[in-house]
This record gives structure tokens, C-alpha cells and sequence, in this order.
């Protein structure tokens, strides 16, 4: 019996949207994300590309608002929507936006009382693809991996830590470097613990200065991003695949913000992007 347990699906673009749901071992709870697989020949097998979502999302925002399914129909895409954190009332929250269900950083919380559940980590890097493999038409020998702000974050800490499984890389106004940051302070602090060691693996800029690489990386992110000083800062990333030549193409897209309304307006150039590397 398959552990999967069908939400919904919808054709769309010749494909089928679904939203699934399955119990976790890794988070222990019911974990629920959105596959979107294009019309395909019998026995076929797609490329992947994951994304990550930010702060307060699950797996419909981008579904609903992020507008990728004509072009991932056209060039083949399985496009694999996973929700930020496991959720439920026997799950530890936090009163904030920024902690707790919604927020999970993509971490494997080693601090109490997140550290039973919080475990994106292990969740993206190994539970799901097991799933998806097993569940879906996909090539996993052909994945890449795509996010916004907490999920940018997630995508390229997840890439970097994993060489050679992920043949492309983007983000919409990632978080680069939770180090310095606020929302990257009061996250790691909580589920990790004070020793700002155990952070590094969890951060773009200090995994690159310790040695991770990637081939490259492309960004967007809005000049009228409310959160582009205190919280993302574009620059650190600049500065650190400077350090080491990695090839970054950061677009700075004068007057577009933080929203949807700009993630949709450059998923197209993302979509191409991974799809020329996959
Ligand atoms: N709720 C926060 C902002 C949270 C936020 O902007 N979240 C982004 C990701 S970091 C998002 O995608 N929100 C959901 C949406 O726009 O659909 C606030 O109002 O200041």
C-alpha cells in the first residue's frame, strides 16, 4: 500500500497539480506538499526542481501564486512544493511569525522543545526524495533545487551540502547569511542552541568560507524588498563567491518587493535556468 495519501489533483497545462500528504518518521506528524507533474510519454522520467518556501508558508503559496506551471509543462519540469515546517497541535509554536510552525529553516533542531519535530532537514535531504522516488515519474539523477527568502536559504544550504546530487541552484531574495541576521539569530538561536558553531552548517556564506562549492548560482531580489537591509543582504554572498570564484548572477529588479508579485515576474528566467542544467 502506497504511503501516500492523495489531497487533490487537478490537471493543468496538460499536467496534473497534486497536493499530497504522508506521516513523516523524520518530523512525526502528517507532512502535506504539492507535486506538479507535466503530461509525459508512458515509462518516462522528468527532471525535478524542488522549492523551498519562506517565512509563514506552506505548500499553496507558490502553488496558487507562483505561476510556474505553463512553463514547467513546456520544458518538462516536475516541480515538488514541500510545506516549511511540520504543523499540528501537539507540535511546539511560537507566538511570532519568524519560530515555530511556518518557520522551520530547514533544520534538524538539536534544542528543546523543537527537537522532536523540527527536522526539515532530514525531511528534504532524505525523507521526501525517498518518497518521491519511489512515488512520482521522476529522474532523481536529474535535480535541482530553487526557494524564496527562509526557502532561498534552504535551497542553497541544502546544495552546498550536498554536492554533486543537485545540478542547479536559484533563489528569490534568499537569506544568505542567518549569522547576521535578525530572523537567522532568533531561528538558529532557538533551535540550535547558543554555540554559534553549530550554526555555519546552516549558513550560505560561512559553508562556502569552510570549504562547499557549487558551480553556480542565480538570484533575483527586489530593490524595494522591505527585508533586503536588515535581513537578506545580497552583498555577504557577493563578497563570499568573490572570495572563492563562484559564479553568481545576482539581478537587482529596481522597485519590486518581497511578494509573490515579483517571485512570478522572474520564475520564468528560474525555470530556464535549471532546466539548461538539467
Ligand atoms: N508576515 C510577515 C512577512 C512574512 C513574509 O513576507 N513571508 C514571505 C516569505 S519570507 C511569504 O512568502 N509570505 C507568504 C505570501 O506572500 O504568500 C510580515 O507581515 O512582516
Amino acid at each position: 500500500m502506497s504511503a501516500l495519501k492523495t489531497v487533490s489533483e487537478n490537471k493543468a497545462f496538460g499536467g496534473v497539480q497534486g497536493v499530497y500528504s504522508h506521516a513523516s518518521a523524520e518530523t512525526k506528524t502528517e507532512m502535506t506538499f504539492a507535486v506538479f507533474v507535466p503530461e509525459h510519454e508512458d515509462g518516462a522520467r522528468l527532471p525535478v526542481l524542488w522549492y523551498l518556501s519562506g517565512l509563514t508558508c506552506t505548500h499553496a503559496n507558490v502553488m496558487d501564486k507562483g505561476e510556474y506551471r505553463r512553463l514547467a509543462s513546456e520544458l518538462g519540469l516536475i516541480i515538488i512544493c514541500p510545506d516549511t515546517s511540520p504543523r499540528g497541535d501537539a507540535v511546539p509554536d511560537d507566538d511570532a511569525y519568524d519560530m515555530g510552525q511556518g518557520a522551520g529553516f530547514y533544520v534538524d533542531a538539536t534544542a528543546e522543545p523543537w527537537a522532536a519535530n523540527f527536522r526539515m532537514r532530514s525531511y528534504i535531504e532524505r525523507e521526501l526524495p525517498a518518497l518521491v522516488a519511489n512515488e512520482f515519474p521522476a529522474d532523481m539523477k536529474r535535480q535541482g533545487i530553487f526557494g524564496h527568502s527562509m526557502g532561498g536559504h534552504g535551497a542553497l544550504t541544502i546544495a552546498l551540502r550536498n554536492p554533486g546530487r543537485f545540478k542547479s541552484v536559484s533563489a528569490f531574495a534568499p537569506i544568505v547569511s542567518p549569522i547576521n541576521c535578525p530572523w537567522g539569530h532568533k531561528a538558529l538561536g532557538g533551535y540550535l542552541g547558543a554555540d554559534q558553531s553549530t550554526w555555519r552548517d546552516y549558513d550560505t556564506c560561512a559553508l562556502i568560507d569552510d570549504g562547499a562549492r557549487i558551480s553556480d548560482i542565480l538570484i533575483d531580489q527586489g530593490t524595494a524588498d522591505q527585508f533586503l537591509e536588515e535581513q537578506l543582504k545580497p552583498n555577504l554572498l557577493v563578497a563570499a563567491c568573490e572570495r572563492v570564484a563562484i559564479p553568481l548572477t545576482l539581478n537587482m529588479r529596481e522597485g519590486y518587493d518581497h511578494s509573490y508579485f515579483t517571485i512570478s515576474t522572474f520564475m520564468d528566467d528560474h525555470l530556464r535556468w535549471h532546466a539548461e542544467r538539467l
